[in-house]
């Protein structure tokens, strides 16, 4: 069986994109780490496989696969994307996309961007997770520069560290120290950010399970929600920068995260049978 695929991404955050709805595909770790290999694979942040629904309120259930092959529960940039292409075709400019954390409701623009209500904003520390109770505003967990962070889970966890300057901090040798640190039982993805005006924030981003990317949409919900915890922007709306471009982020007073960008689709492919490691799918 060949498995054909969309390569598509949200500001550079790139994803291979599998539409399973028809027929079940079953990728071992295994397969998923070699199809995530930038060379001998396709390479991806995020591997997204498009599923039947399992809630009837649901059009579709989004998988998650980090290149690491653990799953995740949110990724804002491949939801917009996945959006765009289901959404497209339907009659209707909006979709309800269901993950392994709830549902999500998306709002496809005639500018070609994507509005997804990401659902809450998860503050309590058995909500992010953390190993202890603790003021999720202020984390006892540092590594290098990176300290007094701020957690919160957007259907994933995130830690969030405001620093004086982002592009300044050198991630790939602090975040993946934080990603595994005893504190996040379930590791999280790292951000750094500096505040750049009343409602613009400056982000980079460190991936559980992935590495730096260029874009995070659940990061940017989580900076975005931060930042207002903090009392360090204006109103509920934040103009969050990353490596690959800009996302809009609404933190709603009903706790509700909205997030709205751009997406892009790269190419389509088919998966050699090499790839999968000649195991029969
Ligand atoms: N790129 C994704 C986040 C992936 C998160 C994943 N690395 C995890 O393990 O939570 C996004 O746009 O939200």
């Amino acid at each position: 069986m060949t498995i054909q695929f969309l390569k598509m991404h949200g500001l550079g955050n790139d994803f291979v994109v599998i539409d399973a709805r028809n027929r079940p595909v079953p990728l071992t770790a295994t397969q998923v780490v070699a199809i995530g290999d930038r060379r001998r694979g396709v390479g991806f942040d995020q591997l997204i496989l498009i599923e039947p629904p399992q809630d009837t309120a649901a059009d579709i259930f989004m998988r998650i696969l980090n290149p690491d092959g653990s799953e995740a529960g949110a990724c804002g940039n491949a939801t917009r994307c996945v959006a765009s292409l289901v959404g497209r075709g339907l009659v209707r400019d909006e979709l309800v996309i269901q993950t392994i954390s709830g549902l999500l409701r998306c709002w496809l623009h005639a500018d070609g961007t994507v509005t997804v209500d990401m659902g809450p904003a998860r503050l309590d520390w058995q909500q992010i997770p953390v190993a202890e109770a603790c003021d999720t505003l202020h984390l006892p967990a540092s590594a290098g520069p990176l300290s007094d962070g701020v957690a919160v889970n957007m259907g994933n966890p995130h830690a969030v560290h405001f620093v004086p300057d982002a592009e300044d901090v050198d991630l790939t040798r602090w975040g993946p120290e934080l990603e595994r640190h005893p504190f996040f039982p379930d590791r999280a993805n790292i951000e750094v950010a500096s505040v750049t005006g009343p409602s613009s924030v400056r982000m980079r981003v460190w991936e559980r399970g992935a590495g730096i990317t260029d874009a995070c949409g659940s990061g940017a919900c989580a900076v975005g929600v931060a930042a207002i915890r903090r009392g360090l922007v204006t109103g509920r709306r934040v103009c969050v920068t990353l490596d690959g471009g800009v996302l809009d982020i609404e933190w709603r007073e009903d706790g509700h995260v909205l997030m709205t960008g751009p997406v892009a689709t790269s190419f389509a492919g088919t998966l050699g049978a090499d790839l999968l490691g000649g195991e029969a799918l």
